[in-house]
């Protein structure tokens, strides 16, 4: 049998799989872990037309669907915005939403990838 060569990791793809697990520790409840359903959220779907999550955003890793840091940002910043226009300012998956907001833009400024990446180093 033909051995599956193991798909060489690209740089991209190792970065932005440190920033996924940098980004995930800060959701410790895992609100955004996994897609919201209309169960869990009555409406959602007809509110949410883009919806985003975690573990969407680790499948596009795999799947090499990230040509570039910009792209990874914006699918965490439209996960983010979803669960702010969703939910109502006084819930606490808003307020989760803007602070995980708030640590992932931060962190995902080229200038101070390093700081999330040190422990790469
Ligand atoms: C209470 O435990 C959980 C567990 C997983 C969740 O989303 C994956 C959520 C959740 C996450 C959200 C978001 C992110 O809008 N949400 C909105 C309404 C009702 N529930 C949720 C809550």
């Amino acid at each position: 049998c033909v051995l599956k060569l193991k798909q060489q990791k690209s740089p991209l793809n190792k970065l932005l799989e440190h920033l996924l697990r940098f980004l995930e520790k800060r959701d410790p409840h895992q609100f955004f872990a996994w897609p919201v359903t209309d169960d869990m959220a009555p409406g959602y779907s007809s509110i949410i037309h883009k919806p985003m999550d975690f573990s969407t955003m680790r499948q596009k890793i795999d799947d090499h669907e990230y040509g570039a840091l910009t792209e990874f940002s914006d699918d965490f910043k439209l996960m983010c915005e979803n669960a702010i226009k969703y939910n109502h300012v006084d819930t606490v998956y808003n307020k989760a939403a803007k602070r995980l907001l708030q640590v992932g833009m931060k962190h995902l400024q080229p200038e101070n990838l390093m700081r999330s990446l040190k422990p790469m180093s």
